[in-house]
């Protein structure tokens, strides 16, 4: 079937293939701030809503979230060889996810930072205290997509698709930026 997504990409483009990582907190998404995250229920829903999108855009998505690090790292290293590009949602890993942030660099594939925040108005909101909060991700990914709930995912999922066809920016992965 024909889609409205369908339309954006050239024929015979490539089904490429994009993990799509949600860290620390995002498995308990249905149980959170409806004022930062909105009324989306779970996980589960986000996932299945980027997963639709993808299929639409005749993309495949992997997608994995944990609360540990360390299962992060497993996936990025098990995956690194199967996949095109990442979306990540590095969530409580933002601020101090060296590892994480490094692991996806050593793969060389594209990376695009999300949130459903825009993580600078809710540094300096929620958190001034802290001082001057940065994300770890963003020094080192391809772009970055924040600050409009669980669209930003599917914003992600179609420019990562788009820059990947692109033969003159990602070239199907194979450069980085
Ligand atoms: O857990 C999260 C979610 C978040 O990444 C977002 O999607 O807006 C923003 C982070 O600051 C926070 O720790």
């Amino acid at each position: 079937m024909t889609t409205v997504l369908d339309s954006f990409r050239p024929d015979g483009a490539r089904r490429w293939r994009i993990g799509v990582i949600d860290g620390p907190n995002m498995p308990n998404l249905g149980n959170r701030s409806q004022k930062i995250y909105g009324p989306i229920r779970s996980l589960a829903d986000l996932q299945d809503l980027v997963r639709r999108t993808a299929d639409d855009l005749g993309v495949t998505v992997t997608p994995f979230a944990s609360n540990h690090e360390g299962e992060i790292l497993d996936f990025i290293h098990a995956t690194a060889k199967d996949v095109d590009g990442w979306i990540i949602n590095p969530a409580g890993l933002t601020t101090y996810g060296e590892a994480t942030r490094h692991a996806l660099d050593d793969t060389t594939k594209p990376v695009v930072e999300v949130h459903f925040s825009n993580t600078m108005r809710h540094f300096a909101e929620v958190a001034p205290h802290y001082g001057q909060q940065t994300s770890r991700f963003t020094y080192t990914a391809t772009g970055l997509v924040m600050g409009l709930r669980q669209y930003s995912y599917l914003g992600a999922l179609l420019a990562l698709t788009l820059a990947l066809d692109d033969d003159d920016f990602l070239a199907g992965g194979t450069r980085r930026h």
